[in-house]
């Protein structure tokens, strides 16, 4: 059995880790922690885990979580790259939830997280967990950074056209929508469901710190300069994110092909779906599952390709994927403990 650890055990992203987990056949989670409930029972704080696990929380004491094979840090920015490089040192592997890793110019990083990075060796080190992108490198790494729940959906959405050089890459466009989970349990007014609910806004349309996370991604499947426009909205939903991709592609002729392309690109991969082509993906047929469905469309004779990808923020956007990861990096069967369709209705 592999030996677990997660620090930030109280958050969402902490709690969809723990009940994945649960019902992993390879795994037992020795430590979680919090520095706020430290020494509470973790099915007192969520009875969903009533049964499950006997465990408490405690506080992330860099000794215990050295003890462990692997550990989850899903935690606030900042917080990773201040304990990682203990852990690496002592060979535990590690999956960053948080965007600590993610970035290679730390320039741009420190722009959008307002901090100097502390780790600028492991950041170059890490592995960007994009599986269906990065399988093999993730499978020697010691330090993987679980991709954001939004450039999740997009990057998926938007690999197969690039990869292939069927569109132009200065005009890419992403409106992607998300649930209130994305922004976390600590509380904040805007998530109120007073301020949610009945309500609709895009926010950080002048710029969001997932765009250079998504331009570095497409960046890298083009093999050239990205133009990326990226607008997210906030939605009164509590768990899923649907993006629609706009693109323009260079031979409208190709448009007969694009869905044998994105089907043939993602056949082989346990959690990505291609939809029929004019299909509606619904974030209710990802909820709690650790899939991307996705579908093309074209409007009459358009030259633009619309691409609907749909994923649940706290599985594919975050846990499923660092489970999914982590699979990888120790060679387990990668669906193992991900293999329950979603939740409908
Ligand atoms: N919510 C989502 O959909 C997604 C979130 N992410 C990322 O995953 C990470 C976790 O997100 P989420 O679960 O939503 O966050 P939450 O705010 O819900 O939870 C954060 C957790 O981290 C702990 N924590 C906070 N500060 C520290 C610290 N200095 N040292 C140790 N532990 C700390 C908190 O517990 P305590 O304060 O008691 O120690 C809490 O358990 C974030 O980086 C987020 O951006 C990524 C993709 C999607
Ligand atoms: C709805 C909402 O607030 N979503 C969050 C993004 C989710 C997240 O946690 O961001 P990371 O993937 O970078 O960790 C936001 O826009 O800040």
């Amino acid at each position: 059995m592999i030996k677990v650890g997660i620090v930030g055990g109280t958050g969402y992203t902490g709690v969809e880790l723990l009940r994945i987990l649960a019902v992993h056949p390879d795994v037992q989670v020795e430590c979680i922690t919090s520095r706020s409930e430290a020494g509470m029972p973790v099915a007192d704080i969520y009875p969903n885990l009533r049964g499950h696990f006997d465990l408490a929380f405690s506080e992330p004491e860099p000794e215990r979580l050295k003890a462990c094979d692997m550990v989850f840090f899903a935690t606030p920015h900042g917080v990773a790259m201040r304990m990682v490089p203990e852990l690496m040192d002592a060979g535990v592997r590690v999956v960053d939830l948080s965007a600590d890793f993610r970035i290679k110019d730390l320039d741009v990083w420190a722009n959008w997280y307002g901090m100097p990075h502390e780790s600028p060796e492991w950041a170059q080190k890490a592995v960007y967990g994009l599986p269906e992108v990065a399988r093999d490198a993730i499978s020697e790494a010691q330090l993987v950074a679980n991709p954001g729940c939004y450039p999740t959906a997009v990057q998926l959405g938007f690999l197969p056209l690039l990869e292939q050089g069927l569109v132009n890459p200065d005009r890419l466009i992403a409106d992607a929508k998300s649930g209130a989970s994305g922004g976390g349990r600590q509380g904040k007014i805007g998530m109120l469901h007073g301020e949610v609910g009945e309500s609709f806004k895009a926010y950080g349309a002048s710029g969001h710190r997932h765009l250079p996370e998504i331009r570095q991604g497409l960046v890298q499947a083009a093999g050239q300069a990205c133009g990326v426009t990226f607008v997210p909205h906030l939605v009164p939903m509590v768990r899923g994110i649907e993006a629609t991709l706009y693109a323009e592609l260079n031979n409208a002729g190709d448009f007969d092909r694009l869905q044998e392309v994105f089907e043939s690109r993602y056949r082989s991969e346990p959690f990505v779906d291609v939809m029929p082509f004019g299909s509606h993906p619904e974030t209710r047929s990802v909820r709690g599952a650790n899939q991307c469905r996705m579908a093309l469309h074209r409007q009459e004779q358009s030259n633009m390709v619309i691409v609907s990808s749909v994923i649940d923020n706290l599985v594919k956007g975050a846990a499923g994927q660092a489970v999914q990861n982590m699979n990888i990096m120790f060679g387990l069967n990668e669906v193992a403990g991900l293999e329950a369709p979603a939740l409908l209705p």
